[in-house]
């Protein structure tokens, strides 16, 4: 069946009114035939959304959700159209009824689409489990088989940076050199690095060595750009509302002294301090006015993943009775200075002339929002494209006033092992 075509128009609603959507709880025994848990379902070609707090494994497309003017056109209308879908769940969890998924490009004004799939099984932290079909007139019958099928990975990879290091390393140069003459306070300049492999990259088993690796980070798939995000950009649980910005990162190594140590450093570095307040600072000055209470550390505390360390400050807000839904608080805080810089225009200005790649979904949002506006929203890093035996891999780092450029090549080197490990299995 053709999937319903929404765009960012008036007649949404409308058009999601023909839609009809039933969600199901997932009993012991179903559970049982799927013995990783909703994670068993996700073949080449789910769209996968692996996160501790809700977990969300998509099938096909009941509807898709357009924007034309990117999410610069506004995304307030996507929640309004997937509430105006005509909905029986028994369930009733954040994640459960119709949701859009998807990813959405770092450029605010890129074209893009979301996705209401037509059927999503999902989870939440406390092992209830559900089914969610949606299909014009009448809500289809699930299909709870799970993936089966063997294929060869790839055994051979050639790997090579887009840009050579000195080049790069030239354009950190460069970006420290404008800072230092007023022209902007921080960049995040990014590196891409492309695999090609002797045979398609199984997409399926990427995930699960990323789930393995990262498993407190958002696992993720959307049509070949997958990855293992540790940067919660905003999540919402009715007017309960956080954030969880990074920026300063150290190596982590085997050694439980060693890392305490490098914490230790990473805590009093002032440059990685000063990289990290760009951010917070960004994300409260967002959310306070759609919030009756924000609570925002003043100290950023350790992120510790397998590859790397980061600042992080973790905010917690309860919103206003009126503030919009988790799709449109998280467009509103995009891009923030972990991504992108400060000040903002001049930032994108700046790695519109000298970045040299285009960076398509990496560093956008990635995730769900559902028809009451619950919703989580990562940000697209530690992230590669995949196309067949192709992918390309990025990784960026802030740049502030002190950075040097052979620490911040080393610092992308760290953050891309997200994803080579992954990938590269020879
Ligand atoms: C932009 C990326 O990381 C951001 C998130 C955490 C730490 C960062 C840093 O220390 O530069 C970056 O701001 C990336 O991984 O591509």
């Amino acid at each position: 069946m053709t999937p319903l075509t929404f765009s960012s128009s008036a007649d949404a609603p409308r058009q999601a009114a023909r839609l009809v959507a039933r969600t199901f709880r997932l009993d012991a025994d179903t559970l049982a035939k799927l013995p990783g848990g909703v994670s068993s379902l996700m073949g080449d070609g789910a769209r996968v959304w692996l996160h501790p707090g809700t977990q969300l494994v998509a099938h096909g497309v009941a509807a898709r959700l357009e924007l034309p003017q990117g999410i610069e056109g506004g995304v307030a209308w996507i929640k309004e159209a997937l509430a105006s879908i005509e909905a029986a769940d028994a369930v009733g969890r954040p994640g459960c009824g119709p949701v859009a998924l998807g990813a959405l490009p770092f450029d605010r004004t890129e074209p893009a689409a979301l996705v209401v799939p037509a059927q999503i099984v999902g989870a939440a932290s406390d092992g209830t489990a559900w089914v969610t079909t949606i299909g014009e007139g009448a809500a289809p019958a699930p299909h709870l088989e799970r993936a089966e099928g063997h294929r060869r990975s790839p055994d051979s990879f050639t790997l090579r940076s887009a840009l050579p290091h000195e080049e790069w390393c030239g354009r950190v140069a460069r970006a420290v050199a404008d800072i230092q003459q007023g022209a902007l306070s921080k960049v995040v300049l990014a590196r891409a690095v492309d695999v090609e492999a002797n045979r398609p990259i199984v997409v399926e088993e990427v995930l699960r060595r990323l789930t393995a690796l990262y498993p407190s980070c958002a696992i993720f798939h959307v049509d070949g750009f997958l990855g293992a995000s540790p940067e919660l950009l905003l999540s919402r649980r009715g007017r309960a509302v956080s954030s969880h910005p990074l920026a300063g990162t150290y190596a982590v190594s085997a050694d439980v002294d060693a890392d305490r140590r490098f914490a230790e450093v990473l805590r009093r570095s002032a440059k990685d301090q000063r990289e990290h307040r760009f951010v917070v600072d960004a994300v409260a000055a967002a959310l306070a006015p759609e919030c009756a209470s924000l609570e925002v550390p003043s100290e950023p505390s350790i992120l510790s993943l397998r590859n790397v360390m980061h600042l992080g400050t973790p905010i917690h807000g309860q919103l206003a009775e009126a503030a919009p839904d988790a799709l449109t608080l998280a467009a509103r805080l995009h891009p923030t200075p972990a991504v992108c810089g400060t000040p903002r225009e001049a930032a994108e200005a700046w790695l519109g002339a000298h970045e040299g790649i285009r960076r398509g979904l990496y560093a956008g949002l990635v995730g769900w929002v559902d028809a009451r506006g619950d919703g989580d929203w990562f940000i697209g890093i530690r992230s590669a494209t995949v196309d067949g035996a192709r992918a390309r891999m990025v990784a960026g780092v802030g740049v502030v006033a002190g950075s040097s450029p052979d620490a911040e090549l080393v610092e992308t080197q760290l953050k891309l092992q997200a994803m080579l490990a992954a990938i590269i299995r020879p």
